[in-house]
């Protein structure tokens, strides 16, 4: 097992980092912020040891399973509502805590819940949407970690002719930053020649009440 304490993954201002300026958000993506093997460990046990749901949300007035599977893991504060469902956080897996940990040292964050998401092909998908639930505060930051199968991410502006695509890969770490969740849509599409499975965290920050 490889040691995930022992980082030598490279800061913020390191080489390697690519920082995408776009109006209304800023974007940095450090590429295979994870190595190959802490990567494979860490999403063998996650699939293997979390408790994997597929919830039904209500869109649009229908009631659906959504496409993929999903954790919601954080301090105990973190309850979460989207699409008409509250989410009681699971209580930290010590690996992912531990992954959390590292990202805030790195990024500076303060980060204390995560949404795990499992696709486990690439007719698994996330539709368009904005992490901007008043849980998460004005113009929060989100951080997203991938593991397993490069899937693409786009990203769209709300209300201009704004597009961007980017592949995540294994390992990968993307910080979404400044208005993005006000201002850009994004979504994990379906991918035909997606064969096997991608784990993605998002990192987010909820406060706890007075
Ligand atoms: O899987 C991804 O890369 C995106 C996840 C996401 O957008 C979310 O959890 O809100
Ligand atoms: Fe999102």
């Amino acid at each position: 097992m490889p040691d995930l304490s022992d980082s030598d993954n490279q800061s913020r201002s390191a080489v390697g980092c690519q920082r995408f300026v776009l109006p209304d958000a800023e974007l940095w993506l450090w590429p295979r912020w994870l190595d190959a093997e802490r990567s494979a460990v860490v999403m063998q046990r996650l699939q293997q040891q979390l408790q994997w749901q597929q919830p039904e949300l209500r869109l649009f007035g229908n009631v659906v399973s959504i496409p993929r599977q999903q954790v919601w893991m954080g301090d105990a504060h973190c309850s979460y509502r989207y699409s008409g469902v509250t989410f009681v956080p699971e209580p930290w897996h010590p690996l992912v805590q531990k992954l959390t940990a590292w990202v805030n040292q790195q990024l500076n964050q303060r980060f204390n819940c995560v949404l795990l998401n499992l696709y486990q092909n690439g007719s698994e998908h996330m539709g368009w949407h904005s992490d901007d639930e008043p849980e998460l505060g004005l113009n929060p930051d989100i951080a997203s970690l991938s593991l397993g199968q490069a899937r693409r991410f786009d990203l769209k502006h709300k209300h201009q002719q704004y597009q961007l695509s980017l592949p995540l890969q294994d390992g990968d770490l993307l910080l979404m930053q400044g208005p993005c969740q006000q201002y850009w849509l994004h979504r994990v599409p379906k991918q035909a020649q997606a064969s096997s499975a991608r784990l993605n965290l998002t990192f987010r920050y909820i406060e706890k009440p007075l």
